[in-house]
């Protein structure tokens, strides 16, 4: 029973997951890693890596096919085609675990020239390496399969047994304008995230290139760029390049240590809607932050600053009645807090991601460093609260 599982823990870590049992023990004993979550985990990785090829080639071709939400807020083929991957790969694995996502399969049932080249995305989304493909499950029988299996994340979410929550493109604005995007998968059980990967399609491969504004503004192809992060709870967080086969080798990730807050790198949303940056300029102030944020959009925030490549990522509220969605936050909590980050919404509480498919307890969030996570949180709370919203 232990050994499958500890040979499915090592592609956490390399990218032979089956040559070596020996350096698994070792390395699992010595971080005293239990083998929890680690089928989990590696089905996780291989599912979105194999959304991200999906929605690059959306990113490259010119039809986007954007419709706009009742929000307002765009989705494009780009969304659905990456969610009803995501969800056909899950079902083959863990059929009994339920699922919240972000999109549903409405517009795509009323439109049926929509539908059909969502459908033709999906089936040629193929990782170049058959047995992996295999392993995912294959293809989705057709048109309609693919629309039920969009609307399997219909779930309503909550505290109880396992669920997970999938963002296909967090930022489908920046994917429209080529800048940051991230295809976001995280497992809860009872309330609590246990896994979570994070694909950046382009952002660098290197944990230690310097931390650039990436609007989409000079956009560019996005070949030989891309990252995988991922998390387990209580074993780490990680990042490897992201790839369009077998999993490249992961190393461990770890926020940069800083000393002195004024001298921190922040990340904030690009749309002024999504975070409030006159607020974020008066926090940076109170702290002596003299640099300009970064702003990035999409939960690749959450992994910049995880490899420390920036250092605060703050989320701060526009107005008083929106909610957080748990797809835009599971997975990218777990990786920063396993890289040693502490992340909290503006009152200080931790983000809460059992009481649904939103944040409902939670307003905002604060990512920061553990050493200096009560000076900034102290910084914002000054800040928002001469203007309550
Ligand atoms: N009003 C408001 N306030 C806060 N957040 C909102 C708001 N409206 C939308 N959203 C959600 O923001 C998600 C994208 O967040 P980002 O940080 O990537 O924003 S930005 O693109 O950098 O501006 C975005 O995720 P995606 O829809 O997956 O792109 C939305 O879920
Ligand atoms: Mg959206
Ligand atoms: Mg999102
Ligand atoms: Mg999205």
């Amino acid at each position: 029973q232990l050994l499958p599982r500890l040979r499915l823990l090592v592609s956490h870590f390399t990218t032979h997951p089956f040559h070596s049992t020996a350096s698994v023990l070792t390395k699992a004993s010595a971080a005293n890693m239990s083998v929890e979550y680690s089928k989990e985990l590696h089905i996780a990785l291989l599912a979105v890596q194999r959304a991200t090829i999906l929605t690059k080639s959306v990113f490259n071709s010119h039809a986007k096919g954007t419709l706009s939400k009742s929000d307002t807020s765009p989705v494009t083929i780009g969304d659905f085609g990456a969610q009803a991957l995501i969800i056909a790969a899950l079902q083959h694995h863990f059929p009994e675990d339920e699922i919240v996502a972000e999109e549903e399969a409405k517009d795509l049932n009323e439109n049926s020239q929509l539908r059909d080249l969502v459908y033709g995305l999906v089936t040629d989304a193929k990782l170049d390496n058959e047995d992996i493909e295999q392993e995912l499950g294959g293809g989705i029988k057709g048109p309609d399969a693919m629309l039920d299996i969009i609307d399997k994340g219909r779930s309503l979410g909550g505290n109880k047994g396992r669920i997970w929550a999938i963002d296909p493109i967090d930022g489908t604005k920046g994917f429209l304008r080529g800048g940051q995007y991230a295809v976001c998968l995280a497992l809860m059980v009872d309330g609590d995230v246990k896994v979570g990967v994070l694909g950046c399609p382009n952002l660098p491969v290197s944990d230690s290139e310097p931390l650039t504004e990436n609007t989409g503004a000079n956009a560019t192809d996005a070949e030989g760029k891309g990252v995988l992060f991922s998390a387990v709870l209580g074993e780490g967080a990680a990042s490897r390049a992201l790839g369009k086969g077998k999993l490249e080798n992961a190393h461990p990730i770890h926020m940069k240590p800083v000393s002195n807050v004024s001298d921190a790198t922040f990340c904030e949303s690009v749309e002024s809607g999504h975070s409030n940056q006159s607020d974020s300029v008066q926090i940076a102030l109170k702290l002596g932050i003299t640099k300009p944020s970064v702003r990035m959009d999409s939960q690749a925030k959450y992994g910049s600053i995880a490899r420390g490549a920036g250092d605060l990522y703050l989320r701060l509220p526009v107005n008083k009645n929106y909610v957080e969605k748990i797809w835009d936050h599971a997975a990218g909590d777990l990786i920063v807090r396993e890289a040693g980050g502490e992340v909290t919404d503006t009152e200080g509480r931790r983000l809460y991601f059992g009481l649904g498919r939103t944040l409902k307890e939670n307003k905002g969030v604060v990512a920061a460093p553990k050493e200096v996570h009560g000076k900034v949180l102290q910084a914002v709370k000054e800040v928002l609260n001469a203007h309550p919203l």
